[in-house]
């Protein structure tokens, strides 16, 4: 049996395939506002393999000047990230057990090939909240490990419609995705995978 890390909560098929539907043309919507873009790491400059944008007050960022941070504006058109939707910030008054709204909503997109290494969800004021993400489209292989990077890990595969939450002792966690299996949801015409990372950023 698969045990998770405490405080870690993965929730297979939150969303039905009506409200995944639904979300996807409301993502459209943010990302012709608000397009994705390639982020760059930290001082290298290395470019990520996942294309990003966010929605919310709050947008997670990262280049080679400034690294890591939250912003209210998107670094290519200047302007404020559209609002998180209403489907959304249910979700998270429904399963993160925290009484305040998230201000960050990141979009990830993976393509085929795309995958985030081992990290920590660190960037953040507030810890008390917790992480909680929404996957969509094609599955990916999550691996979720212990809150030192040298601890041992799990893995296991995120679907369309799932919902993660590492709340509590599973806020730290390291994590991250190993890989994409492409062609395993009919969701995303093009195929790939999004995932949603909503996020509380200052105590309220
Ligand atoms: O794509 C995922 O499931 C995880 C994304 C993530 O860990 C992040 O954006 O910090
Ligand atoms: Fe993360």
């Amino acid at each position: 049996m698969l045990v998770l890390p405490k405080g870690v909560r993965h929730i297979p098929g939150c969303l039905s395939p009506d409200a995944q539907r639904a979300l996807i043309e409301e993502i459209r919507d943010i990302v012709k506002q608000s397009p994705l873009y390639t982020p760059t790491m930290p001082r290298t400059g290395k470019p990520m393999s996942v294309r990003m944008t966010n929605c919310g007050t709050l947008g997670w960022v990262t280049d080679r000047e400034h690294g890591y941070r939250y912003q209210e504006t998107h670094p290519g058109t200047g302007k404020p990230w559209p609002p998180i939707p209403q489907a959304l910030l249910d979700i998270w008054a429904d399963h993160s057990g925290y009484p305040h709204p998230p201000e960050a909503c990141l979009v990830n997109f993976y393509d085929d090939k795309a995958k985030m290494g081992l990290h920590q969800d660190r960037d953040e004021e507030d810890l008390d909240a917790p992480v909680l993400s929404v996957s969509l489209g094609d599955e990916c292989l999550f691996r979720i490990g212990e809150t030192k990077r040298s601890g041992r890990t799990v893995s296991f595969r995120l679907a369309s419609g799932d919902v993660l939450v590492l709340g509590g002792e599973g806020r730290l966690c390291f994590h991250g995705v190993d890989r994409i299996y492409p062609a395993t949801s009919t969701l995303l015409k093009h195929g790939g995978r999004i995932n949603l990372t909503l996020r509380r950023v200052t105590r309220p």
